[in-house]
């Protein structure tokens, strides 16, 4: 499974270089030239010492010329090599970074359900520019280093095989070294990278609740627990230099070893004159093309484990099921009047949690609805499944038909949602209402004056251009919910999702954003969930849930004769608001 799991990311990532096919080849093209340059300095010092030896001043001033032009060589094509794979690099980080967000927004709710928002962000930074580093420079590293000791190797048999057997035991020697400190490295690197996603997780909770942790005096604690996650960074970023300095250590060592061997034997070689000076000098600036790459690769190996552990974490989350295959089109205005919704026999569960239990529920024409009960009820729940965001057993009707039938556009277009947190976005007033600009300042004009927020937007700066900060932090609970009321109103889909909408709204916004909601109603049907059961009273239908079944249904006058679970509610609320009086 796990083999099939590494192949399959192979796979994904050999799709970028089928895409970029041209910048390999020319990468490929660079690494070869490379690798040619990095061995014509040896062959240079060679023959510019035997020559100075020979005291040849002709060839002496020609190999100055060919200096130059390796000199130069060297410069032009070491730019492009290193161009050319941030190029590659930029745009896989690019296209993956584009890919992994439009998928995330195509996600199901329940992937949300289970993962933290911070992950998805870690993999959007971390692990796309870990999948960038791996497709440009350590790919090419890993490739180039091996080849160009294989190719040194040969240029030193042909020098003098016998020294060039010697030291070339060498090589399998570091590979043992680099493939021992390279586990380390791998196995701790990927625990660095998790590390870092539970930091990142957790800095977000933090800045999305600076204000609840100034209430509560939460910093010491917050900070505690950063202190103790950015710790666990340190401890295995310590354990990573550690392991890069037992492994630089090494490679030093046998490096000069390696040095003093060739050194010794070729010096006793040069006294036998079966080797020249000069090719002693190339022998040992060749032995580093030998000794460097493979000790490298031990470094290089895990970065690259640690970057296909971040490919896998990214694949993992691209190759979940999408709630819908493309974004779904702009919604169409939806004029569509209700005749019936009705939900028949449904149920589901969160996970293993049964929250909805066989409900039946049908209500007739339009009109509101209230849905009440006590707390965890079940009545979020109803509005997510009416919306089809998650999948339950039994069928959901609005006028006689099933709900999975319609594309998400169709459905979608059936309902505008006010939700209990007003969730805006950072940017304007205009683009909050109107994000899709299709309105015109008419209807937006229209929209504001309904909605009871034309005062409140004329007396921002910049009005309906005023930025309203990360989520709205400008504004102020009740008029982020007159924006987030004013959005619902410029969908004007025929069924209306209240989830408290006036809950964050002082007496007189309340007045005037009731009006509002009042004149939205007529020809429409609204579902409102209440905890304050004063505000739905006159709702035509109220609908008391328990425990994820339909318990109660009727009008307010026959709800309180009934003597039941909304009578209870209801007095011990007003017992309780009448204490507060008395008080
Ligand atoms: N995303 C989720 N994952 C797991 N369980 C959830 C999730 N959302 C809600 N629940 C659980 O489902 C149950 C019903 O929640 P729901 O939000 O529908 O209740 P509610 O009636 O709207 O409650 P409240 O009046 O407190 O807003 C609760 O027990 C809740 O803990």
């Amino acid at each position: 499974m796990e083999n099939e799991n590494k192949k399959l990311i192979r796979r994904e990532l050999f799709h970028f270089v089928k895409k970029k096919k041209f910048l390999y080849l020319l990468l490929c093209f660079t690494m070869i030239i490379g690798i040619l340059l990095d061995l014509a300095l040896p062959w240079f010092m060679m023959n510019v010492t035997n020559i100075a030896v020979l005291e040849d001043g002709d060839r002496f001033s020609f190999f100055i010329w060919v200096g130059v032009l390796i000199l130069f060589a060297n410069f032009f094509f070491h730019y492009f090599d290193v161009f050319l794979k941030n190029k590659v690099a930029s745009f896989v980080r690019n296209d993956m970074r584009k890919k992994l967000f439009a998928h995330s927004l195509l996600l199901p709710l329940t992937y949300h359900d289970k993962n933290h928002s911070g992950s998805i962000v870690s993999k959007l930074t971390n692990d796309v520019n870990a999948i960038g580093d791996l497709m440009g420079s350590v790919f090419f590293s890993i490739i180039r280093g091996p080849l160009v000791a294989i190719v040194a190797f040969i240029y030193l048999l042909t020098i003098h095989w016998p020294l060039a057997l010697i030291c070339g035991l060498i090589g399998p020697l570091t590979l043992c070294v680099g493939a021992v400190f390279g586990k380390a490295m791998k196995k701790n690197s990927i625990l660095l990278q998790e590390r870092m996603a539970k930091a990142v997780e957790l800095v977000q909770d933090v800045l999305a609740g600076i204000p609840i942790i100034r209430s509560y005096s939460l910093e010491k604690t917050m900070n505690e627990k950063y202190v103790n996650s950015s710790d666990r960074i340190y401890e295995h970023d310590l354990k990573n230099g550690k392991i890069s300095a037992g492994l630089q250590a090494t490679s030093s060592f046998i490096g000069i070893l390696s040095f003093l061997l060739a050194f010794g034997l070729g010096s006793y070689f040069v006294m036998e004159e079966s080797i020249s000076i000069g090719e002693l000098i190339a022998f040992i600036q060749l032995l580093n093309h030998i000794v460097w790459p493979f000790t490298g690769l031990a470094g290089l190996w895990g970065q690259m484990q640690s970057s296909l552990a971040g490919a896998e974490r990214v694949f993992e989350t691209m190759h979940e099921q999408p709630w819908v295959d493309k974004f779904p089109s702009i919604l169409p205005m939806n004029q569509t009047s209700i005749k019936s919704i009705e939900f028949q026999n449904v149920s589901f569960a969160y996970q293993d949690k049964l929250v909805i239990k066989d409900l039946n529920l049908k209500i007739r024409g339009q009109g509101v609805v209230a849905l009440v009960g006590p707390n965890g009820a079940g009545k979020s729940t109803l509005f997510k499944l009416l919306q089809n965001f998650y999948d339950y057993a039994g069928a959901i009707l609005i006028n006689n038909r099933n709900i999975v039938t319609m594309t998400p556009e169709e459905l979608l277009s059936y309902f505008s949602v006010v939700p209990q947190e007003s969730c805006l976005f950072t940017g304007t007033i205009l683009e909050n209402i109107n994000p899709n600009d299709q309105l015109s300042m008419d209807d937006m004009d229209r929209i504001l004056e309904f909605s009871h927020a034309k005062d409140l937007v004329e007396a921002l700066p910049g009005g309906l251009n005023f930025h309203i900060g990360e989520k709205g932090s400008k504004l102020s609970g009740g008029q982020k919910q007159r924006i987030a009321i004013a959005r619902a109103l410029a969908k004007a889909a025929p069924i209306l999702l209240l989830d408290e909408a006036t809950s964050a709204l002082d007496n007189q916004s309340e007045r005037n954003v009731n009006k509002a909601i009042t004149n939205l109603m007529k020809g429409k049907t609204t579902f409102v969930i209440a905890h304050r059961l004063s505000t739905i009273t006159d709702a035509d239908l109220i609908v008391v849930l328990d425990d994820g079944k339909v318990v109660e249904l009727g009008d307010h006058d026959q709800l309180l004769s009934e003597k039941g679970l909304y009578h209870r509610l209801y007095h011990a609320q007003f017992k309780h608001e009448d204490e507060l009086v008395i008080q």
